[in-house]
């Protein structure tokens, strides 16, 4: 009599269910949407957004001094960089193919009085940074932030009077602080202050003044936000700055708001959009580039750093996948690129993956 031994074979979940008298039917399934997720090189078909390099732009902290990095202990791996330091911080970005840098000042504070004078002097650490970076690598953009916060005793973007931010006599000087910086080299200029009307009249100022291919980046819609707050230690305005934003930033709750004010910059002459803070405000970069298809950015400000670096460095989070995840929602939500401290980390490794 012949004797077979019963083949063996490992016992499916399915089988194990069955024998433990759990009745399993397939489904009736036209629509399998896991067929497309089955295998890496689907995945990769797929997949409707990417990261690139080309996304990146990288803001980074000037301060005076030579020779010298100076950490930032509410944003852990930030650092403040003498002039000198950022030619070479713009070197390697340029190595990794980054796009482009914005440019923040910490101005000395003996530097600083009411009306921001100093966001005038054509040889403030801004131009200088300018001046250095354009003679050592000029193929690298510039980016510089137009808003007299770092200037100021008391903190606040534009000039204050009886504790109101005067508007129109801010957007006068801000149109000077911008062709300051068009004539020291910035490639865009980056208006930040929330102004009304300020990206017309800077428009017009540079144009007058011969910089017709300048470059505006409009911080459309800008949230009095507490996610800048690692930011503000950075430029040292965190301890100066008397009361709030909140009669020039916009208010948290408003959607609609948003699209307004970016149809007022529109108009205007802005050339790029930018939404602020980031991720709590995916929604925003959605809108306003379904509204008007403009370059789109958004900022993933000094808070969201802190947070997501926070944990990383806890052990918490996975940095290696949440930081390119991070970007990568941006990206979904329609915007063109992200100003992030994470730039030069993510460029690195995206050269590595080659
Ligand atoms: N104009 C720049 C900011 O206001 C804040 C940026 C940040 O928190 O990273
Ligand atoms: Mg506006």
């Amino acid at each position: 009599m012949a004797f077979t031994t019963p083949r063996i074979r490992p016992v499916s979940e399915a089988e194990l269910a069955r024998t433990q008298g759990l009745d399993l039917h397939g489904l009736d399934l036209v629509h399998r949407p896991r067929r497309n997720r089955k295998t890496d090189w689907a995945r990769r078909l797929v997949r409707e957004n990417t990261l690139t390099v080309d996304d990146l732009i990288w803001p980074i902290f000037v301060m005076n001094g030579t020779a010298t990095r100076a950490p930032i202990p509410s944003m852990p791996g930030v650092e403040r960089l003498t002039v000198d330091e950022a030619v070479r911080a713009a070197e390697m970005a340029a190595k990794l193919k980054i796009p482009a840098l914005a440019i923040f000042p910490y101005v000395d504070p003996s530097l600083r009085d009411p009306l921001g004078s100093e966001a005038l002097n054509t040889n403030n650490l801004v131009c200088q940074t300018l001046r250095a970076i354009k003679a050592e690598i000029p193929e690298i953009g510039l980016i510089t932030d137009v808003a007299l916060d770092p200037f100021t005793s008391h903190g606040h973007d534009g000039l204050l009077e009886d504790g109101r931010i005067l508007n129109d006599e801010t957007v006068e000087i801000l149109v000077r602080q911008a062709v300051v910086q068009a004539e020291a080299g910035a490639d865009v200029i980056a208006p930040s202050d929330m102004m009304d009307g300020r990206i017309g009249a800077i428009r017009a100022g540079l144009d007058a003044a011969g910089f017709t291919d300048v470059q505006i980046m409009s911080y459309a819609a800008k949230y009095a936000s507490a996610f800048y707050g690692p930011f503000r230690d950075a430029i040292g305005t965190a301890k100066t700055l008397s009361g709030d934003k909140r009669t020039y930033q916009m208010d948290p709750g408003n959607g609609l708001e948003a699209i307004r004010e970016a149809a007022l910059d529109v108009e205007e002459g802005a050339d790029m959009l930018m939404v602020k803070p980031g991720l709590p405000y995916l929604d925003i970069v959605y809108r306003l580039k379904e509204a008007f298809g403009l370059p789109t950015f958004a900022y993933q400000v000094s808070g969201e750093y802190a947070m997501i670096e926070g944990a990383i460095r806890n052990g918490w989070v996975d940095g290696d996948r949440i930081v390119p995840e991070s970007l990568l929602a941006f990206k979904r939500a329609g915007a063109d690129g992200i100003l992030t401290y994470f730039a030069p980390r993510v460029a690195e490794r995206l050269a590595a993956q080659g």
